[in-house]
C-alpha cells in the first residue's frame, strides 16, 4: 500500500463526529496517510519519495456514500457492471455505494450479497455494499433471507424493494420487526400502485394534462409514506425514505422526526435540481421513478435537506440502455445516471447559493448516509488513526457535463450540456488514489 501526502487542502473537518482536538474545518492543513490509515495532520514533513498531492486552493471532505446505487451486474451488464459502475462511483468522489437489490437475480440471498460484495472487493474503486431485497424475488409476499444477509460476510443493514414498494402493510410491518435486533433499516420506495396507475409515466398536473400522458400524483408517496411512519412507531423499528419527491412526503417525515420516530430519508441531485416543465420535451431522459415534481415540490426538498429534515442526498444512479430508453415517452424506461454529477449537482445547487454550507454538506452526502447504512469506515471525522476514505473537491471550478465522458455503461444524462461550479478532483480509498478529474487511477 503507497503512501501518500496531501498538502495545503482545506479541511472541511465535521467536529460533530470527530475530535476536537483535530484541526479546525475550513482551514487548510496537510495530511499524511500511512497504511489506508490517516497517521499525521497539520503540518507535516514529508517523508522522502512520497506520493504528493498539492491540493492548493482545493477542500478535502470524507468520501461521499450513496444509499442508492443500481449496478445492473449480475443481469443487465450491457447497461453497467459492478466496474462500470464503481468507477462512475470514484470519478463522482464516492468511495462507498449501496448496491440496490432489483438485479436479475435479485440480491435476497446471503450468497448473492456475498458475491456483490466480493467482486466490488475485487474491483476496489468503491466499497460495493449490498443492499438485501425485502421479499423474495421483490414478490411483494414473502420474506427473503433478511437474518442471513445481515450475518453475512456482505454484513447487509439496509434492505429495500426498490424499483417496486412493499405495498401490504403487513410484511412490512413484519420486515421491520424481523430487523429491529440488528439494526436493519428498510428504504422504502414509497408509491401507492392504485394511485401510480399503469402506464403513469410522469407528474399527474397541468403539464400532464396539456401533453395527453398520464400521470401520477406526490400523493401516491405520502400516503405510503404516513403509512410506514406508523408502522415505525408501531414496532420501533427504522424506515427510510427513498428518493423522497413531494412537500408532503417532507411535512409527514418532519412530523414523525418532531415524535422521535425513527425515520430517515434521502433525496436525489435530480429532484432538487430538475422540474416536471421538462417533460413537455417528451424527452425519454427526463422520465424517472418517482417523477420529477413542480417548483413547489422542489423548493420544499431543498429546504428540507438544508434544515435536515432529509439526511442525506441519494443518487438514485439508474443506468439504462439506449433500447430501453429511446421510445415514446410512456414506452420508455424509468431512471437516470447520478453518480458522477451528484457532487457538483448538490454544491451549485445548495452551498454556492448559500443555502447549506460545506460542512452540512458533507453531512448529506457522507456522514448521514453511512450512519443511516451502519458503515464504520465512511463518513466519520477526518483524524488521526481513521481510514483514509476521502475526497478532494474544488469549489471554484466549473464543469460542463458531457455525456460521452462518463465512465458508465448508460448514456441517460439528464445533465448533459449543463454547467455547474464544483467539480470533484481526486478520490481516495483507503489511502489509494482511485479516480483523478473523472479518470480512473488502477491500482
Ligand atoms: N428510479 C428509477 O426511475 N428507476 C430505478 C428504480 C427505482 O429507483 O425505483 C431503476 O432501477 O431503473
Ligand atoms: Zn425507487
Ligand atoms: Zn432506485
Amino acid at each position: 500500500m503507497s503512501d501518500l501526502l496531501i498538502t495545503g487542502a482545506v479541511v472541511w473537518n465535521d467536529r460533530e463526529a470527530g475530535d476536537p482536538r483535530e484541526p479546525r474545518p475550513g482551514e487548510p492543513a496537510d495530511l499524511l496517510i500511512q497504511g489506508g490509515v490517516i497517521t499525521q495532520f497539520g503540518r507535516v514533513d514529508a517523508p522522502p519519495g512520497i506520493r504528493h498531492i498539492d491540493a492548493d486552493g482545493l477542500s478535502l471532505l470524507p468520501g461521499f456514500v450513496d444509499l442508492h446505487t443500481h449496478l445492473r451486474e449480475p443481469g443487465r451488464e450491457d447497461t453497467e457492471t459492478i466496474a462500470s459502475g464503481s468507477a462512475a462511483a470514484a470519478a463522482g468522489g464516492f468511495t462507498a455505494v449501496l448496491a440496490m437489490a432489483n438485479t436479475s437475480p435479485v440480491t435476497d440471498t446471503a450468497e448473492a450479497a456475498e458475491l456483490l460484495y466480493d467482486r466490488g472487493r475485487t474491483v476496489g474503486l468503491v466499497d460495493v455494499i449490498p443492499v438485501g431485497a425485502v421479499t423474495k424475488g421483490l414478490g411483494g409476499e414473502e420474506l427473503a433471507e433478511l437474518g442471513l444477509m445481515a450475518r453475512s460476510r456482505a454484513r447487509v443493514r439496509l434492505f429495500s424493494d426498490d424499483g417496486l414498494c412493499v405495498q401490504d402493510a403487513r410484511v412490512m410491518r413484519r420486515a421491520l420487526e424481523y430487523l429491529k435486533p440488528f439494526d436493519g433499516v428498510i428504504s422504502q420506495h414509497a408509491q401507492d400502485a392504485s394511485l401510480a396507475g399503469a402506464g403513469a409515466c410522469c407528474h399527474e398536473g397541468e403539464i400532464s394534462g396539456r401533453l395527453g400522458l398520464p400521470g401520477w400524483p406526490g400523493v401516491a408517496e405520502s400516503v405510503i409514506v404516513a403509512r410506514d411512519v406508523h408502522l415505525a412507531r408501531h414496532t420501533d423499528s427504522r424506515v427510510h425514505i427513498a428518493h423522497v419527491s413531494s412537500a408532503e412526503s417532507v411535512e409527514i417525515i418532519r412530523w414523525a422526526k418532531d415524535r422521535g420516530i425513527k425515520v430517515t430519508a434521502e433525496v436525489t441531485p435530480h429532484h432538487l435540481a430538475l422540474g416536471t416543465e421538462l417533460v413537455a420535451s417528451y424527452d425519454p431522459t427526463f422520465k424517472v421513478n418517482p417523477p420529477l415534481r413542480p417548483s413547489e415540490d422542489q423548493e420544499a426538498l431543498r429546504n428540507a435537506l438544508a434544515d435536515g429534515t432529509i439526511d442525506a442526498v441519494a443518487t438514485d444512479h439508474a443506468p439504462h440502455a439506449r433500447h430501453d430508453k429511446e421510445h415514446a415517452f410512456e414506452a420508455a424506461a424509468f431512471g437516470m445516471l447520478g453518480l458522477e454529477t451528484a457532487f457538483s449537482v448538490v454544491h451549485d445547487m445548495m452551498v454556492k447559493t448559500g443555502r447549506m454550507t460545506m460542512i452540512h454538506l458533507t453531512r448529506r452526502m457522507s456522514r448521514n448516509p453511512a450512519r443511516i447504512a451502519g458503515l464504520d469506515g465512511h463518513g466519520r471525522g477526518i483524524g488521526v488513526g481513521r481510514p483514509a476514505n476521502l475526497v478532494l473537491v474544488d469549489p471554484q471550478r466549473v464543469v460542463t457535463v458531457d455525456r460521452a465522458a462518463s465512465n458508465s455503461l448508460s448514456r441517460n444524462n439528464p445533465w448533459h450540456g449543463l454547467s455547474f461550479k464544483g467539480a470533484v478532483h481526486a478520490t481516495i480509498l483507503r489511502g489509494e488514489v482511485t479516480a483523478i478529474d473523472g479518470k480512473v487511477q488502477h491500482p
